[in-house]
């Protein structure tokens, strides 16, 4: 099993159907180049997907599959949709930790003792705030990434949550992942100066389409 080392960039590889690069191929070129580039570990969804990228690199993979109403909880809402992940070959399952009522309304404690019992792999708890960060870690969590900040209140700001960073670093004893609107060199520092153990970016490196909407966005009006 592929452990997540501290200070890895984790590059996230996924693309919905409206991308071009959408599907195992795209993604397993994504995690190709990532992985050339230097980053240490993806994040990728579904099983697919991950198959596709574990066939074509070593790096460790943090999976999830995303299922459901992306309204609610739906990053591996359920032990069946994590089994599916670590089965196409995810050595890390990352999971919706958020405080919402869960799909299948169970706890999420049972979700994370069954994943560790019967898979045999870590949990990375996605997160929306301090608190669900703390009852994350209570139920079991063994990292906590801030993935969900500013995607539950429907207001997300341009830039990574950094004081949730460093609050959840502040107070939790497990290593913490900054996710969430990473865009540049000097975020990542501001993620890492307040605490972060790894880093995971997904659009700024590997949706080329929100690349160059937000440069076209910046031209001139003719
Ligand atoms: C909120 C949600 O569903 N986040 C997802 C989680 O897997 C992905 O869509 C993000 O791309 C990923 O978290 C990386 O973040 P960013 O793409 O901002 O660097």
């Amino acid at each position: 099993m592929r452990a997540l080392a501290p200070g890895t960039l984790v590059v996230s590889c996924q693309a919905g159907p409206e991308n071009p690069l959408y599907g195992p191929a795209g993604m397993a070129l994504m995690a190709q180049a990532a992985a050339a580039g230097g980053a240490g570990a993806i994040r990728a969804n579904g099983p697919d997907d991950i198959a596709a990228i574990r066939a074509v690199t070593d790096l460790p993979i943090i999976g999830i599959h995303k299922l459901g109403d992306p309204a609610g909880v739906f990053i591996t809402p359920t032990y069946e949709a994590a089994a599916g992940a670590v089965a196409a070959g995810a050595d890390l399952v990352a999971l919706d930790a958020t405080l919402r009522p869960r799909p299948d309304g169970r706890p999420l404690a049972g979700q994370i003792d069954r994943i560790h019992a019967e898979l045999g792999v870590p949990v990375m708890a996605d997160v929306d705030t301090l608190d669900a960060g703390l009852a994350a870690r209570d139920a079991g969590a063994d990292l906590v990434a801030t993935t969900l900040s500013g995607y539950t209140n429907g207001r997300p700001p341009a830039g990574p949550d950094v004081e949730l960073v460093r609050q959840l670093a502040a107070k939790l004893d497990c290593p913490i992942v900054a996710e969430g609107r990473i865009r540049t060199p000097a975020d990542v520092r501001r993620v890492c100066d307040a605490g972060a153990y790894a880093v995971v970016v997904g659009h700024a490196i590997t949706n080329p389409m929100d690349l160059t909407a937000r440069l076209a966005g910046a031209m001139p009006l003719p």
